[in-house]
Parts: structure tokens; C-alpha cells; sequence
């Protein structure tokens, strides 16, 4: 299949080592940034890509944006699948099975514009799938969706970029290997993954002094990476990676962002910055949807919850409502997942485990 045609690109290498472990998937936590807490902006911070200032709200309270996006959605009923007043995204019966296990059953589900939305749910909900199915990296058994009114069912990663709905991903080892700004201007071909990055980035390297560079220098510059341009990507923090994936996704001029985790892996010293930078996409007029287990961040930077578990929309809403929702105390705690292992469990995976690696030598002989 041709790489353009493809629309399955696992990532399944994650960033390298980082300074701070991921945050754990503590069920409806709270950390150490107080709930609703604005986060303090630099004044950099209040610059927008072609430096008209953009006020995201902080520190004196929610950006205009923001309690445009609250109001709307003041008066939508709290319950799974409800219709939104004007919405970017809507999903319709999307199925995808993995053998015998339903990973995501979504019935209905309507994304707001101009509105942060969190996704949130217990380990194995459904989550990351379900990103993947609507940025076109998997295909699924059933259903359709679409986005800004036109059908987005079946269209591979690059056409949804092109589209404006963009996601970011993990820095995999193949882009960990590429400069800041190697990896900025592979951002402006869209999403693609592993596999394709450096045929892609081949392809892209020969134009490079154009209007995407100035682009991609604005926005590290924005992004306060502007030192790190010709660093190795691997060679970021944690955090950094996480502020260079949402620049390089911004490469494409978005209408609408997906972030997975973006506070996983992220020093407390740059997750008020990553916060801002999150905000400041709405104050731009952006849509964003964001898969994340931090409920700090959840609580902080929402407009609208949406929890799945066990594959579907369990429930909905904004976020201090959703938390205290009993249904979504119920589904976290019965995400198998985050029940501790048992002895048993545990060597019963960790045979599974030598088994696949002795599976993958085997295949490699
Ligand atoms: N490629 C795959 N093959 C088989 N099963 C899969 C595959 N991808 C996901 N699954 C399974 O589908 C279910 C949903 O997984 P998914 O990663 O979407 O959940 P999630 O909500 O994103 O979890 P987490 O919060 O841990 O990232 C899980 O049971 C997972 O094991």
C-alpha cells in the first residue's frame, strides 16, 4: 500500500527517557495545582503565531473564549451523547473490535467548537482508540463522523490534517533522531508516523528555506524551543517534547487540535506553561480535544467532560459535575486496569511478555 494510503500508523515507541515519570492514572485526583487555579502567563506567552496578542485568560480569569465556549454550553444537558449548540465533530455509531474485545462502541457523540473538551476514562476505556479512529490511523468496524459538517469516515491521517483536524503523538525514536526543526517542518506535511517520517521528511527537506521554516521558527520562538532549534529532539525533557508536539501540529494551521496525554511525562516546572499554551489555542479560535489522566489539568483548562469506559460514553458534562457524577466514580473504579495486580496476574504478563518477545525473535531469524 502505498505510504499516502496508509491508515494504520501504530507509535508504539514512546519518547525516550524522561526526567519525570509519567503521572500515574490516579482515579479522579488531585495534584499539585489547585482545581480551577488560573495558571500565570509570561507576557511571551500572550502572543499569537503572527504576533497579534491573544489573551487566554490568565492571570486575571478565563479568557473571552473561554466563557464564550462555558456559555454555550451551559444549557446542554449532562448526559451521554447529548447534542451540543453548534459542534465541530460528530460521531455516530463507531465500533472497533480488536478479536473478540469491543474496544470502542461510541452511539453518539458531538464535540463542540471553539470549546476545550476533556476525554477522559479508566486505563483500556477506549480512549486512544477512539483518537485513532477519528484522525484516520485506524479504521473502524462500523460507523462514520464527521467534521465541520463534511464526512471524515475512511479519509487516511494526511487528508484529516489537510482537512484542519490535526492530533499530536509521541515522539518515536525515528523523530527523536531529527533536529526541532526537522521535526517542525515535518509537522507541515500533516500527521504522519514512524514509518513514513523519513521518506516524508526527505521529501520535504529539499524546499526547506520557504515559508514553512519562517512558520515553524515562529512557533518554536512561541514556543519558547527557539534555543533548541537544532538540538536533537531526543534530546528534550520530557515537557519540551510535549510543547514541540503541539507546535509541530500547529504547523498545519488546525481548526481543530487533538492531544493525547499531553501532561504525561511533564516536569511541574512547565506544566503551567503547557497549560497556557493549551488555552491560548481556544483564545485562537481553535477546538480542542484532549485524552488525559491528570484530572488537575482536566478540572483546570475544560469546557466539557466526556468519559468513556469499557468502549462507550458513560457520561458527559462540565467538569466539576462530571467528577462528582457517581457513574464516573464507578466506571474508574472498576477500570480493571487500576486494580492492583495480583501475584498471580503479574506472572501470568510477564510470561506473556517473553512470550511475544521469544514470538518477535523468532520472526526476526
Ligand atoms: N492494536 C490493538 N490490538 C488489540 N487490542 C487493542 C489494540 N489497541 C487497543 N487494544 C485494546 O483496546 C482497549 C482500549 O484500548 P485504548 O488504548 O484505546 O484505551 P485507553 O482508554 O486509551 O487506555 P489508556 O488510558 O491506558 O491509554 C484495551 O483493552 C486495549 O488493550
Amino acid at each position: 500500500m502505498p505510504a499516502d494510503d496508509r491508515t494504520y500508523e501504530p507509535t508504539a515507541d514512546g519518547p525516550g527517557p524522561d526526567p519525570t515519570p509519567p503521572s500515574p492514572p490516579t482515579p479522579l485526583a488531585t495534584g499539585s495545582h489547585p482545581a480551577g487555579a488560573p495558571s500565570p502567563a509570561s507576557p511571551d506567552d500572550l502572543d499569537g503565531v503572527d504576533g497579534a496578542p491573544v489573551d487566554h485568560g490568565t492571570p486575571a480569569g478565563p479568557g473571552p473564549r473561554a466563557l464564550a465556549a462555558r456559555a454555550a454550553l451551559r444549557d446542554v444537558p449532562r448526559v451521554p451523547g447529548a447534542p451540543k449548540p453548534d459542534p465541530v465533530l460528530v460521531a455516530e455509531g463507531v465500533v472497533r473490535r480488536f478479536g473478540g474485545l469491543t474496544a470502542v462502541d461510541v452511539e453518539h457523540v458531538e464535540i463542540q467548537r471553539g470549546a476545550i473538551t476533556a476525554l477522559i476514562g479508566p486505563n483500556g476505556a477506549g480512549k486512544t482508540t477512539f483518537f485513532n479512529l477519528l484522525t484516520g490511523f485506524d479504521r473502524p468496524d462500523e460507523g462514520s463522523w464527521t467534521f465541520e459538517g463534511r464526512s471524515l469516515s475512511r479519509v487516511p491521517a494526511h487528508r484529516v490534517a489537510r482537512r484542519g483536524m490535526v492530533r499530536t503523538f509521541q515522539l518515536t525514536k525515528a523523530l527523536s533522531r531529527l533536529t526541532v526543526i526537522e521535526n517542525m517542518r515535518l509537522g507541515a506535511a500533516g500527521q504522519v508516523g514512524e514509518r513514513f517520517a523519513s521518506a516524508m521528511f526527505r521529501r520535504l527537506w529539499k524546499g526547506q528555506e520557504d515559508s514553512n521554516t519562517r512558520r515553524a521558527d515562529e512557533l518554536l520562538r512561541r514556543f519558547k524551543l527557539d534555543a533548541k532549534r537544532e538540538d536533537f529532539a531526543g534530546s528534550l525533557s520530557g515537557g519540551q517534547r510535549k510543547l514541540l508536539e503541539m507546535a509541530r501540529a500547529l504547523m498545519t494551521e488546525p481548526r481543530m487540535v487533538m492531544l493525547d496525554e499531553p501532561m504525561a511525562g511533564v516536569n511541574p516546572a512547565l506544566t503551567q506553561s503547557l497549560l497556557g499554551h493549551v488555552k491560548d489555542l481556544r483564545e485562537q479560535g481553535m477546538t480542542v480535544l484532549f485524552v488525559e489522566h491528570d484530572m488537575d489539568m482536566v478540572r483546570d483548562i475544560s469546557d466539557w467532560v466526556i468519559v468513556m469506559a469499557q468502549g462507550s460514553v458513560v457520561a458527559e458534562g462540565p467538569p466539576d459535575a462530571v467528577m462528582a457524577d457517581p457513574a464516573v466514580i464507578d466506571a474508574y473504579l472498576g477500570g480493571h486496569h487500576d486494580a492492583p495486580l495480583t501475584e498471580e496476574d503479574e506472572a501470568e504478563q510477564l510470561a506473556a511478555a517473553e512470550a511475544e518477545l521469544e514470538h518477535e525473535r523468532e520472526a526476526g531469524r
